[in-house]
């Protein structure tokens, strides 16, 4: 897939600079970043809209809209294929999967730092020994 998104990046950046009149995305790079936005957005919401809807076929044509919108959109940020690739490839490297770092750093380590497992473990005190604690 990622070949596929490569070239259709070097074909955006190609078509940047044709006559708006004729190519859809010298139009969008004309209209600039935020409409390119708004359709990155629009998309978004029909692929969402087609997947609630159990529509798999229309799923599948709404995301290969979402992607083009989004290598519009990534050629308008300065942002490359390769750039999103190599922070996926960080994360599966931290964290088995290519999914979103944990925003708590304390999510980070897979073992208990020692300070964490050195704590007596916490437990619920039966009803009787509750009471006589107090
Ligand atoms: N891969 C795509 C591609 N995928 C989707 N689309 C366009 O994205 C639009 C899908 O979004 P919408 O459903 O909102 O379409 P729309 O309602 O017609 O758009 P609006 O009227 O809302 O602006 C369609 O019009 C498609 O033509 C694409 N347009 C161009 N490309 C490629 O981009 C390159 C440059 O093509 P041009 O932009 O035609 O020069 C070429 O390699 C093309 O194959």
């Amino acid at each position: 897939m990622s070949d596929s998104l490569e070239r259709l990046y070097l074909a955006v950046l190609a078509a940047r600079d044709l006559d708006p009149a004729t190519s859809r995305t010298a139009r969008l790079f004309q209209r600039g970043p935020s409409k390119m936005a708004k359709k990155l957005a629009e998309e978004a919401i029909e692929v969402v809209i087609d997947a609630v809807n159990g529509d798999s076929e229309a799923v599948v044509r709404e995301s290969a809209d979402l992607l083009y919108n989004l290598t519009v959109l990534w050629a308008s940020a300065g942002v490359r294929p390769e750039d999103v690739w190599r922070e996926m490839s960080r994360r599966e490297d931290m964290l088995g999967i290519a999914e979103k770092l944990p925003k708590s750093p304390m999510k980070l380590p897979k073992v208990a730092s020692p300070r964490i497992s050195a704590r007596r473990p916490i437990v619920a005190l039966e009803g009787r020994a509750a009471r006589k604690r107090h």
